[in-house]
């Protein structure tokens, strides 16, 4: 199924919450996968270099989906964005959690450490991973048409 090879990844500021969700995903059986690229203890690599090289991972096929987690989720979804063929978001309600699947067919979900409580992250990360993107919805021309604009075709 698509979401069965996950990779996670964190600044200093979101490792806490990123091992944490890391586990959560291990016990879940849907997943087979889970690869961390980090950061670990006392590591204070900046969070554009996680994002990137999560959101790599996912532009090649290595992984189905990143998890990414910051301060605010922001920084790492521009960043794993400036990575070709990646849809990434920061969402931090349910509602926008599954329409980033439904609607965007985003393979990137940013949380932020400081701006949401742990349980809310865990429950959040479950929504996640019960959906996955319809190719023949009506949101897939849509999605279609971002890829267009990125290929230069319009
Ligand atoms: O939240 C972050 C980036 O969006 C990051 O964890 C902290 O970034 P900073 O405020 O620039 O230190």
């Amino acid at each position: 199924m698509s979401v069965a090879r996950i990779v996670v990844g964190a600044d200093e500021a979101g490792l806490t919450y990123k091992d944490a969700l890391a586990d959560l995903l291990r016990a879940d059986p849907r997943v087979e996968v889970v690869e961390d690229v980090g950061v670990h203890a006392d590591d204070d690599t900046a969070y554009p270099h996680v994002a990137v090289a999560a959101a790599r991972k996912v532009a090649d096929g290595t992984a189905d989906r990143a998890l990414l987690v910051c301060g605010t989720g922001l920084g790492m979804a521009i960043a794993a964005n400036k990575v070709p063929g990646v849809r990434a978001v920061t969402a931090h309600d349910t509602f926008s959690v599954q329409r980033s699947v439904l609607s965007n067919d985003a393979q990137v979900l940013c949380l932020g450490q400081r701006v949401i409580g742990l349980e809310l992250a865990k429950v959040l990360v479950r929504e996640w991973l019960d959906h996955e993107f319809d190719t023949t919805s009506a949101s897939a021309a849509k999605v279609d048409t971002i890829r267009d604009y990125e290929s230069g075709a319009c």
